[in-house]
């Protein structure tokens, strides 16, 4: 199955700019693509680890991947799809949460110069002198038009801050300065991410006349449409000291029925073919697929060795 294929048949392609094009360069595994991952705590989760994923599937395809660390965007924050007013962090915090990333990321991504990169944008964005940046980016954003987009309805009942506002805009240069200078024409990244990456095409375009691409992922929801990676305590982190591998295989363990194929399909390696002959698994072989899901992403995130301890410690408690 080619890559643009599976990726479909795995329920992980929401929303494109270009239905011909995208398929096909990231078929032939001609995509320098970016996803970029805001320093927003101390350890990525589950939420994260679907576009995680998703890199990794593109880079098997011979696809280059560059992971963007929101060092400098980290500074601002991303008001996109929330309600909630976040708090402004310090720049230590910024750098601690950013390392954190990074060590969670290297055990999944294979970095190298031609297999992948690892930037950080305050190392351009903190630099920015304000005047300039106002006249040579701020003049191709419409305030109109922000403020008529998706991710800020529901924050503009709550209000909206100018500091908030130019986050679209310091995450539309980082495409700018990543085409610029590494040649990354696509950009990945979650659903609600859609506005602030055509931001970031438009840019180009108005700039230097160029075609860019942007794709998001489906959210990881449940069958009753919600986030999923949330638990009575929080977030399942991927930091085994926040959520311990033995909670991390529980959450999984106990999905919901109508929930762990999709999950099987979005989150695992397992063939798409398998998982299809799996659907067809009923009542206590449903169990079993459970078993299978929370097993194969304990192994992803913490070694073969925790997911078999895990999973003892969970068959012992039936
Ligand atoms: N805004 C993204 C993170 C991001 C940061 C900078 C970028 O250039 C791209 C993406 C998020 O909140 O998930």
């Amino acid at each position: 199955m080619k890559l643009y294929d599976e990726l479909e048949a795995r329920g992980l392609i929401a929303q494109m700019t270009d239905e011909v094009a995208i398929p096909d360069i990231i078929n032939k595994g001609e995509a320098t693509f970016y996803i970029g991952f805001d320093p927003t705590a101390d350890s990525l989760h589950v939420g994260h680890f679907v576009a995680l994923c998703l890199m990794k599937r593109l880079q098997l395809a011979g696809n280059k991947p560059i992971v963007l660390l929101g060092g400098g965007t980290g500074y601002v924050g991303d008001p996109s799809g929330r309600t909630d007013l976040r708090s402004v962090m310090e720049p230590e915090t910024i750098q601690y949460h950013c390392r954190c990333f990074q060590h969670q990321i290297e055990k999944f991504i294979e970095f190298g110069e031609d297999k992948a990169l690892l930037v950080n944008n305050v190392d351009w964005l903190l630099d920015l002198n304000y005047i300039d940046l106002l006249r040579e980016v701020g003049t191709h954003f419409s305030v109109n038009h922000m403020l008529r987009a998706e991710c800020y309805k529901q924050r503009l009942e709550q209000g909206l801050s100018f500091l908030e506002l130019n986050y679209m805009m310091m995450q539309s240069f980082d495409f700018f300065y990543l085409y610029k200078h590494y040649g990354c024409n696509m950009q990945f990244g979650g659903d609600d991410q859609w506005s602030n990456m055509l931001g970031g095409r438009e840019l180009i375009r108005r700039k230097l006349g160029v075609n860019t691409y942007a794709m998001t992922n489906t959210l990881l929801m449940n069958s009753a449409g919600v986030k999923m990676g949330k638990t009575a305590k929080g977030a399942v982190w991927l930091d085994p000291e926040k959520t311990s591998p033995s909670e991390f295989y529980q959450y999984w363990r106990r999905v919901e029925d109508q929930d762990v194929f999709m999950c099987l399909r979005m989150l695992t390696f397992i063939p798409v073919e398998t998982i299809r002959e799996m659907e067809e698994w009923q009542g206590k072989q449903l169990d079993r697929a459970k078993e299978i899901l929370a097993f194969e992403l304990t192994k992803m995130v913490h070694g073969d060795i925790n997911a078999e301890k895990a999973q003892h410690m969970a068959d012992s408690l039936l």
